[in-house]
């Protein structure tokens, strides 16, 4: 992603955005409430106007259409249907992408709700909701998932169920891009981007940032960064 300018609204929320992710990584995307963190993975996945800048996803420009099948997108508003159960669901969008049939059996197991894959989705709870839109995004197992804040609502023995099954989707050589504004998941990625009001204020594996910044944890990392460029924009 070069040079990434994104206006909404008639106001500009991305600023010459610019990183690369490493294939077979995960990569955390961290930033406070409206920082623009979906509006870039709207960019990535090829639904948002761009006023400037390119988005390259897997060799491609972002949004072509033999990217749908290889790219996977979980919105953070669930995108399932409330009237139909979780594998009816899953069967329908698997159909859509033209997923194997036997692909919704192994999203439905990844994401643990084989109890509830006969519940209709208007009957599931809020984390069980969020993981059947996840597992939507898992149907035909893209090679890059960009999850917008996956883990939100969740307890702290599902978010850690979570990370352990992105570690083994990278592990298999999936990239994955996942945001979030929780800065206890930011440790599990490989890289970091840290954004503030539209701009990557930081990047790095989180031990580089911590270290770059001499902080113990990851907020006191993104407070520190932040004291800095407020002081070189007021110097
Ligand atoms: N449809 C829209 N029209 C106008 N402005 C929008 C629209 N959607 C988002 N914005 C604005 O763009 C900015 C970035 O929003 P975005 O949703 O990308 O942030 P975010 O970091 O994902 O926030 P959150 O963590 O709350 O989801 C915000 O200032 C938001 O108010």
């Amino acid at each position: 992603m070069a040079d990434l300018c994104v206006e909404r609204g008639g106001r500009q929320v991305l600023h010459e955005v610019a990183f690369e992710v490493p294939r077979g990584s995960i990569v955390g995307l961290l930033g406070p409430s409206g920082c623009g963190k979906t509006t870039l993975m709207r960019a990535l996945v090829g639904v948002q106007v761009v006023k400037s800048g390119t988005v390259t996803v897997l060799g491609e420009p972002a949004g072509r259409p033999s990217l749908r099948r290889r790219v996977g997108y979980a919105t953070q508003r669930p995108a399932v249907y409330a009237d139909l159960s979780v594998a009816e669901n899953l069967r329908y969008f698997a159909s859509v992408l033209g997923a194997p049939r036997a692909d919704v059996d192994r999203v439905v197991a990844e994401v643990g709700l084989q109890d509830h894959r006969d519940r209709l989705v208007s009957t599931l709870s809020g984390g069980q909701l969020g993981r059947a839109n996840l597992a939507v995004a898992l149907l035909g197992a893209p090679e890059l998932l960009v999850l917008d804040e996956p883990t939100v609502g969740l307890d702290p023995v599902l978010r850690r169920e979570l990370w352990t099954l992105f570690r083994r989707l990278a592990d298999r050589g999936a990239t994955l891009i996942v945001s979030s504004h929780v800065m206890d998941e930011a440790g599990r990625v490989d890289r970091l981007l840290l954004m503030r009001e539209g701009r990557i204020l930081a990047e790095g594996a989180p031990d580089e940032l911590r270290a770059a910044t001499g902080a113990d944890d990851l907020e006191e990392a993104f407070l520190h960064l932040i004291g800095e460029r407020e002081e070189a924009r007021t110097s």
